[in-house]
Formats: C-alpha cells, structure tokens, sequence
C-alpha cells in the first residue's frame, strides 16, 4: 500500500456514551453472536471498523462458503490453541455445538477427523513463522486420502489468520472472560461499584489477571445478564454497558493515562509530533540500496528487543487438548534458518491489492471484498488527533505501525523508507507492537500502561486494531502466494 487517503471516520469516544451508530452495531453483534460480546464491546470505540469485523467474521463462520460450519468453530478452536486464547476458544466450543459439532471432537485434537488434523501443519506455520509454508504443504493437503479442495483449504486459511490475529488484539487489549466463562464474573467490591463501575476505580477495571473463583458458585445479577430486549432497547443499551465495565482493562477508567515513570521517560506527542513534520519536510530521496539497508536494520534491532514478559504459567488442560507442538513458537525474522535462504517478502512482488485479494475472491465466494474493506478501514482509520491535539496528521505514524509489524513478519514495503520507524516508534512501543503481535498471550496489563502514556486508551486500541490487521495480511500474504505456486507449477 501506498500513500494513506485521508479518511475521515466518525469520532465515537464510546467511554460515556455510545453514539448511534455503535448502537446499532452492538445490537448486530448481539444478534450475531447471541451476546454483546466484550470484543465487540473494546472495537465499539471505533464502529467504522467493528462494522467491517462484523461482517467478515460473520461471513467466514455463518455465510456461503465450502467448509461445513461445525468444521469452521473447530478451526477457530486450533487456531486461538496456537496462543492460548482460553477467551476465543470457550466461544468457539459454544458455537461448535450449537452448529450441532460432534460432542466428543472437543475432547481433543486426537478425537477429530484425520482431514482436520491434517491441518495442523498449515496452523502452526502460519501463527509463528509464515514464511515457512511452501507448496508440499497445499499438496499435502489436497492430495491422496481425507484430501481437501483448493477452495475449503482457502476457506480454512481466512478462519485461521482471523483467529490468529484476532488473539493479538484478544489479549493486548485485556478483553475479558465473558459473565458466563470460567473467571469471567468477579463480586464487585462494593453494592456501590456495581452500579457504578468506573466511578472509583482500577479495581472495577482490571479482570483479566485475577481469576475468580469458580463462577458455578457465583450468582450472576440478573440485570447483568444481556438479553434481547436489553439490547433493543436503546435507552437502557449505555446503562446496560456501564453496569457491566469489564470488557477490558481499560473499561470502567476515565480517559486519562497513568502518570509518565521518572525511571521510563517516554517521547512525547509534541516531539513525536515534531518529528512527523520535520519528515514531511525531507526532500532528499533515498538510493534503493540504502533503503534496503535501512529494512534490514529495522528487522535486525527488532531481533534484539526481549518482547517476551513472562511465560503464560503452563497450558491448561482444558485447552492444551487443541495444542501440538507448544514449543514451536515465532522466531525473529532476522535469525531465521540461513540454511533454508529464505528471502525478504517483497510487496512489490505479491501485494494483497494487485494478487491476494483477486485471489481470495476467486476460489472463496468473493470474501477477499470483505477483506479488503476490512483492511482498508483499519489502515485508514484516522480522527486526525493524538491524545487531547486536534488536526493532526497522524498518517506517518499510523503506517511506521503496519509496517513494523509486516516487518516482524519478514514483509518489505519497497516504497518505504524504514529509517522513519527509528524515528517515530521508540524502543518501548516496538517492544509492545512486538509482543502483542508474535507472542499476545505474554502481554500484560503493566505492558498495555507503560507504552503511549499520554495518549487515550481508544488509541491504544486503535493501536491493536492495526496490529490485527496487518498480521492477518501479512499471514493472508504468505498463504495466498503460496497457494499460487502451487496453482501455477
Ligand atoms: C493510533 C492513534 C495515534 C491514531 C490517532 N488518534 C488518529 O486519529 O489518527
């Protein structure tokens, strides 16, 4: 992708009170997926962009396509495995069932048909190091027993990148166990905070850390339980979002960031704001060479930058069930094996404007449309501020995000000048992006408060909604080409 266009999207600061349109996509939400549910709740700060999730999502699981629905929960199963999503794959286990999936399949991977273990290998490349798959991996597939036809494998590869990335923002944003999960409910502190969550505090904020006790032995108040008529009933819909404040970690907070640490001073938004124009006023062009070089010191200093927090204690048993292999897990790009000389992905070569999406839409019922809107929407998705400044042109910083994180991926923009990253994304927001992007389970809510202090938590969302976006391209990236060599040798 080139130049950004100045989109302009609608300004919904959803924290007080959700403005009409996020109503009306809540109750689409709601009528989708048979509860508000907390993703949906954390995208509402930014409608334009939930409407488009909304739809892909509902197409891949609900709408025309060659993979039978029960099939479709369980992919979504082993690809929220591949980073521990307990959240996404206690969703996808109800649904499976409701789509009439074979009870015992959820009792592990080894209970499962052979045509869907034979997917496993695609699963596991595609979340940690994409640029592993080749073409025996397609032929694999579509070959001899069980064998798949081209267009389930495509449809199979658009639920797995969805449900790869869709951990990145699961956890990096905090979302939360929804009220009827394991953990999902906690006693407020007080009669006071239940109805009024935000009103004192952290304690009202945070979840996702503490786990409850069993929630079998905890009565859920009624008014918390959403209902249909809840929902439709637009006078009660803020009321019913603020009683409940546990979306996420940052649910329930009022806009304003933790005060700076004396010990992690971080650049500013007028410096950063400062270096924007300063960028926007180079004229020197850059030699193909040194931008090149350029790429390449990027994707070095990311190698060095110790985006693992701590290990996720150990795999539950109950998820550990969907997992192989946990020990397969990303690897720099920069450190990958010399011996197998795998190359730079170059843009220029295989895009997603010029060849995924003509692609996707041909052998998947044109769900690359979908995409593309999604995608578009998230890379343009501009209210032109950051933190309280207003008219600010945040088109520079927005695309050294999606490019950092293509580049964690092994994915060049040959137009690009990767010197701007160093310039405007410092080491603690790389280290964040890092994280959120190849190893979500390990991000924490220190993580989420330390980086982009001074800006608002939609923004930091906002931040993560990229970060969704462009793994999920980068993945598709890989897949798609791959498929094409395989369709054209
Ligand atoms: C991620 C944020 C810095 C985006 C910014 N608030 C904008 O409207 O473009």
């Amino acid at each position: 992708m080139g130049q950004i266009p100045q989109n302009v999207s609608i300004n919904c600061p959803l924290e007080i009170c959700p403005c009409q349109s996020t109503r009306t996509l809540f109750v689409e939400a709601f009528l989708q997926n048979n509860r508000l549910d907390h993703v949906s709740q954390v995208m509402g700060y930014h409608p334009s962009y939930l409407d488009n999730f909304l739809k892909t999502q509902n197409f891949i699981l609900r709408g025309d396509g060659p993979l039978p629905y029960d099939y479709r929960h369980y992919i979504a199963i082993m690809a929220a495995g591949r980073h521990q999503c307990s959240y996404l794959i206690q969703l996808q286990k109800q649904e499976f069932l409701v789509q009439g999936g074979d009870q015992s399949w959820l009792k592990g991977l080894h209970c499962i048909p052979q045509k869907l273990r034979n997917l496993y290998d695609i699963n596991k490349i595609l979340a940690h190091r994409p640029w592993l798959l080749n073409k025996s991996h397609i032929e694999k597939l579509t070959k001899g027993k069980d064998s798949w036809s081209l267009a389930e494998v495509v449809h199979a590869i658009v639920i797995l990148t969805h449900f790869h990335s869709l951990c990145s923002f699961v956890f990096p944003c905090g979302v939360n166990q929804e009220l009827d999960q394991a953990g999902g409910y906690r006693y407020p502190e007080t009669l006071q905070m239940l109805n009024n969550p935000g009103g004192n505090s952290v304690a009202a904020a945070t979840g996702v850390s503490k786990k409850s006790s069993d929630p079998k032995d905890i009565p859920i108040p009624n008014d918390t339980r959403p209902t249909a008529g809840k929902i439709l009933n637009g006078g009660r819909l803020n009321n019913f979002i603020n009683k409940i404040g546990v979306a996420d970690w940052t649910s329930g907070r009022t806009q304003n960031q933790s005060p700076p640490s004396p010990t992690e001073p971080e650049v500013g938004i007028s410096t950063l704001m400062q270096r924007m124009k300063t960028l926007s006023e180079q004229t020197q062009e850059c030699t193909p060479v040194e931008l090149a070089k350029r790429f390449e010191n990027v994707e070095t200093q990311s190698a060095e930058l110790g985006a693992v927090g701590p290990e996720p204690q150990g795999t539950p048993a109950d998820i550990g069930i969907f997992i192989e292999d946990t020990q397969f897990i990303y690897q720099d790009f920069a450190k990958r094996d010399e011996h197998q000389s795998i190359p730079t992905f170059r843009v220029q070569d295989y895009s997603w404007d010029d060849h995924a999406y003509s692609l996707v839409n041909r052998l998947y019922n044109d769900v690359g449309n979908l995409l593309d809107d999604k995608f578009k929407t998230a890379y343009n998705l501009t209210y032109y501020t950051m933190g309280g400044r207003t008219d600010v042109d945040t088109s520079r910083f927005r695309r050294a995000i999606w490019n950092y994180i293509q580049c964690l991926l092994g994915i060049r923009h040959d137009d690009y000048d990767y010197g701007e990253i160093n310039q405007l994304l410092e080491k603690s927001l790389k280290t964040f992006i890092k994280s959120a992007c190849c190893y979500p389970e390990c991000v924490t809510k220190k993580d989420y408060l330390k980086v982009l202090r001074e800006f608002k938590h939609s923004e930091k969302v906002h931040v993560n909604l990229m970060v969704l976006e462009a793994r999920m391209q980068a993945e598709l990236l890989y897949a798609l080409r791959t498929v094409n060599r395989y369709m054209t040798n």
